[in-house]
C-alpha cells in the first residue's frame, strides 16, 4: 500500500519546523514537497505533528526463545512499533542462546515471520555466554548476526576479550559489552551508596563497571575493533570513554533512559521495579551521564528493555531478576523531562533515538530522505497522558514510570512503507 503523509513537519538541520508531505511508494520516500499531488495513494494525515525518522534501538531483550512467558519477537516488536521504533537489535540471553550458525537461522526465520520491526540480532561472544569457548563469528555473522555482545554478564578474562576482538576486527564487526566484573559484584542488587546503607540491600560499586571499560578500550586499542559500551552508568566510565575517545580509540557508548532520569535517590524504598542492571547510581553519575551525552562522549540512547514477569519481579529486591522495560515510554519519558525543560533541543533528542544509533553501527536507516527506506514515526508533542502500564503491548509490565505524566506519544509508525502502528484518529 502506498501513502502519503500530509500535513506533517520535520526538524531541520537546525531544529526548525518545515512542513512537508512525504510520498511513500514501494516501502521507500519516493518524494518530500510541499501538497503533493495525491495520485491514488492513502493519505495519513499528519494533523500538524512531527515526522521523525523511525526510532533505532540497538539494545532489547526479546526473551525468545526460551522466555516467552516474558515477552515475544511478535510482542516485544509489537511494543517497539508503538513506541515510535522501527529498527531494534535483540540480545542473545536466550535459550538457547544463538551462538551457534545454526541457532541464528532459526533466529532469523522467527524474526521474518513475526517481527512487527526490523529486528538485528546479536550473536553471543561466547558458547553459551559462558565466559569459556568463542563462538563461529564468520560462520554467525554469514547468517545474519548483528554484532557480538554476551549482555546479561561481562566477559571475565582480559585473554577472552582480546581473542573476540581480534577475531571481530577481523571480519569489520563490533564487540558490544555488558560491563561487569563478577568479583566486585559482592552479591549486590542495587548501587553501593546511599540507598544500599539505608535499606541494608547489597550494593554494587561503580568500579564493578568502571574497570571492564578502562580494560577493554585498551584491548580495543591494540585490536582495533569497535567496542560499544552498553548502558554506561558511572561517572568513571564516562570519563574514561571520553579519554579513549580524545585518544583516537574506537569506542562507541549508551545510555538508558531510565539512568538518564533516574538515581538512587528516586528509589522509593524497596520496590524491585527500580532494580536493573546497572544499578540507578548516584546523582553525580546521572549528571555526569547527561554530560556525557551532551559532550557526544555518550552516542546514542538505548532502552535496554528487559521483560520479566509480575511473578519474577515479586520476588523481592534480592533475588528479583534486573531489568525494566522501556520501549513503550522512552520518547515521551526523554521529550517531557529534557525536551520541555531545554535540556536537549528536540533535534537533539531524535539524533540519539535515530542518526546517531545508526552512524556508530554503519546502518543506512535513521533519516528521511528520498530513497530512503520509509520507515517514519509520527509523534504528537501536545498529546498528554498517563503512563499506565497495563497498557503496554509488552508482556512486561515491569516499569518504574507507571503514573507518571507525559508529553509527547508517538502515534504512528511505518516500516518500509507499512503502517505497523496507528494510535487511531484520521488516517
Ligand atoms: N539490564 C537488566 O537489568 N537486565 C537484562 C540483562 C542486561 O541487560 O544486562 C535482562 O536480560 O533482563
Ligand atoms: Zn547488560
Ligand atoms: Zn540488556
Amino acid at each position: 500500500m502506498n501513502y502519503i503523509i500530509k500535513n506533517g513537519y520535520i526538524l531541520d538541520e537546525n531544529n526548525k519546523e518545515v512542513f512537508v508531505d512525504i510520498r511513500v511508494q514501494d516501502g521507500v520516500i519516493k518524494e518530500m514537497g510541499t501538497n503533493l499531488e495525491v495520485n491514488g495513494e492513502n493519505i495519513y494525515e499528519a494533523n500538524g505533528c512531527l515526522i521523525a525518522p523511525g526510532f533505532i534501538d540497538l539494545h532489547i531483550h526479546l526473551r525468545e526463545p526460551g522466555g516467552e512467558h516474558k515477552e515475544t519477537i511478535e510482542t516485544g516488536t509489537m511494543a517497539a512499533a508503538k513506541g515510535g521504533y522501527t529498527t531494534v537489535a535483540c540480545m542473545p540471553n536466550t535459550k538457547p542462546v544463538p551462538d551457534t550458525p545454526e541457532q541464528m537461522e532459526w533466529l532469523m526465520n522467527r524474526i521474518n515471520e513475526s517481527g512487527h520491526v526490523k529486528v538485528l540480532p546479536y550473536a553471543s561472544i561466547t558458547i553459551g555466554q559462558l565466559g569459556e569457548e568463542l563462538t563461529n563469528f564468520s560462520g554467525l555473522k554469514e547468517k545474519g548476526a548483528f554484532a557480538f555482545t554476551d549482555d546479561g554478564v561481562g566477559i571475565q578474562t582480559a585473554g577472552m576479550m582480546f581473542e573476540a576482538m581480534k577475531r571481530a576486527a577481523a571480519i569489520n564487526m563490533a564487540v558490544v559489552a555488558h560491563c561487569e566484573d563478577n568479583s566486585l559484584i559482592y552479591g549486590g542488587a542495587v548501587h553501593e551508596g546511599e540507598f544500599s546503607k539505608k535499606y541494608g540491600v547489597p550494593g554494587i560499586p561503580s568500579v564493578c563497571e568502571s574497570v571492564h571499560i578502562a580494560r577493554d578500550i585498551l584491548l580495543a586499542e591494540a585490536t582495533g575493533c569497535h567496542y560499544h559500551v552498553c548502558h554506561i552508568s558511572t561517572k568513571e566510565s564516562v570519563r574514561v570513554v571520553r579519554d579513549a575517545k580524545k585518544a583516537g580509540i574506537n569506542v562507541t557508548a549508551e545510555v538508558t533512559p531510565h539512568h538518564l532520569l533516574l538515581c538512587e535517590d528516586d528509589i522509593p524504598g524497596i520496590d524491585t521495579n527500580y532494580k536493573m542492571n546497572p544499578p540507578l547510581r548516584s546523582k553525580e553519575d546521572r549528571d555526569a551521564l547527561i554530560e556525557g551525552l551532551l559532550d557526544g562522549t555518550i552516542d546514542f540512547i538505548a532502552t535496554d528493555h528487559a521483560p520479566h514477569t509480575s511473578e519474577e519481579k515479586g520476588k523481592g529486591m534480592e533475588h528479583a531478576p534486573f531489568g525494566i522495560v522501556g520501549l513503550e515510554t522512552a520518547f515521551p519519558l526523554l521529550y517531557t523531562h529534557f525536551v520541555e525543560k531545554g535540556i536537549f533541543t528536540l533535534k537533539q533528542l531524535i539524533d540519539w533515538l535515530t542518526i546517531a544509533p545508526a552512524k556508530a553501527f554503519q546502518l543506512t536507516s535513521g533519516k528521511l530522505e528520498v530513497g530512503a527506506a520509509a520507515d517514519i514515526t509520527v509523534i504528537n508533542l501536545e498529546q498528554k497522558e498517563e503512563i499506565n502500564h497495563l497498557e503496554f503491548k509488552s508482556k512486561g509490565k515491569n516499569t518504574p514510570f507507571s503514573g507518571w505524566n507525559c508529553k509527547g506519544w508517538p502515534i504512528a509508525t511505518f516500516v518500509d512503507g507499512k503502517l505497523k502502528w496507528n494510535a487511531g484518529g484520521a488516517q
